[in-house]
């Protein structure tokens, strides 16, 4: 893909400016493998689209609302061929049950590296990646540490691995009365939290970027064709399976009470969600009635991902007025 090898050949520069071997900074996130992506690359260049991903309005909207729904971010052939990958790892065993204990959540997971054996998934996986590269400004969340020098390159930490999520219908649980769900959270901390220190890792995500690959488009999407539903007042919409965004939920609220509206997202193939993982609360709704499965692949960017520096976890953790002496 003409877009990763430019990308691979100007990150020369910057690659030395970070740790090796980290891939904190999204600006860089393709030079692990320049040339190995093999079957990953035919499947990038295929699925391609003019950068940036992410249009300036799409920015702006996740800017001002905290978050942003992206129809169509790969295309069906990319798809197909990633949902295929993902049956055959089913079928294999490959996903386990998330960490979290029944009472959070009820899908099972599987840890996608960058060197998975799966092509199509881990062409996916590195459109995502890619995500903080083509978003220069973070607006409200990010704009505080964009200043001066900072702004020519993004802050956003990137992981090396995403996680493939399957959520069960109802008639596949056995002797469970709903399907998977996962009950109200939110994916990160805010900055200083004190459980920080002990798990860096998930408690530094500052943007989730949760992407679509559940088979089955047309039973998800419904007769209305899926796509985003913005509902007033704090109540649910409340569709079996659907990702429901509590917007502007106090930061103390647990349950989605003080939302002053909820954003409902149909899991529809493809559909690209992006968050702030600190602020927005958020929730899978059962699954329900549908034979259809639900599958996510999801990437948490922010300041202090695995292999991330010292230096990244300071600057995620301290407020932005301080960031002058990192
Ligand atoms: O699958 C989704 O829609 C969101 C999943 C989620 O919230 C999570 O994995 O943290
Ligand atoms: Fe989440």
């Amino acid at each position: 893909m003409l877009r990763v090898a430019g990308r691979t050949a100007s990150a020369g520069a910057a690659l030395a400016t970070t740790l090796a071997g980290v891939n904190a900074i999204g600006e860089v996130s393709y030079r692990e493998d320049p040339q190995g992506l093999g079957e990953a690359a035919r499947l990038l260049r295929l699925s391609s689209t003019a950068p940036p991903r992410l249009s300036a309005s799409q920015q702006a909207d996740l800017a001002a609302n905290g978050y942003v729904v992206v129809a169509r971010f790969l295309t069906a052939a990319h798809l197909r061929a990633a949902r295929a990958e993902v049956a055959a790892m089913r079928k294999a065993g490959a996903f386990a049950p998330a960490v979290g204990g029944e009472v959070v959540r009820t899908d099972s997971v599987h840890w996608l590296g960058i060197r998975a054996a799966q092509p199509a998934l881990v062409a996916a996986l590195a459109e995502l990646r890619a995500l903080p590269a083509t978003m220069r400004s973070f607006g409200g969340f990010e704009a505080a540490r964009v200043e001066g020098a900072e702004a020519a390159r993004p802050l956003l930490g990137v992981p090396r691995e995403g996680q493939l999520a399957c959520y069960e219908p109802a008639a596949s649980r056995e002797g469970q009365c709903s399907g998977a769900r996962y009950r109200p959270h939110r994916d990160g901390f805010a900055s200083l939290h004190p459980r920080a220190l002990l798990l860096p890792g998930i408690y530094m995500r500052e943007v989730t970027a949760v992407l679509y690959l559940s088979p089955n488009e047309d039973e998800w999407a419904g007769a209305s064709g899926g796509g985003e539903v913005v509902a007033t007042g704090g109540a649910a919409a409340g569709r079996p399976g659907s990702l429901v965004l509590y917007l502007d939920a106090a930061a103390e609220d647990e349950r989605g009470a003080t939302a002053s509206r909820v954003a409902e997202v149909r899991p529809v193939a493809g559909t690209l969600v992006l968050f702030d993982s600190r602020r927005m609360l958020h929730e899978v709704l059962p699954h329900g009635e549908c034979s259809a499965e639900r599958v996510a692949l999801t990437v948490w960017f922010g300041g202090a991902h695995r292999g991330a520096s010292l230096r990244d976890v300071l600057r995620a953790m301290l407020p932005a007025r301080c960031l002058g002496v990192l």
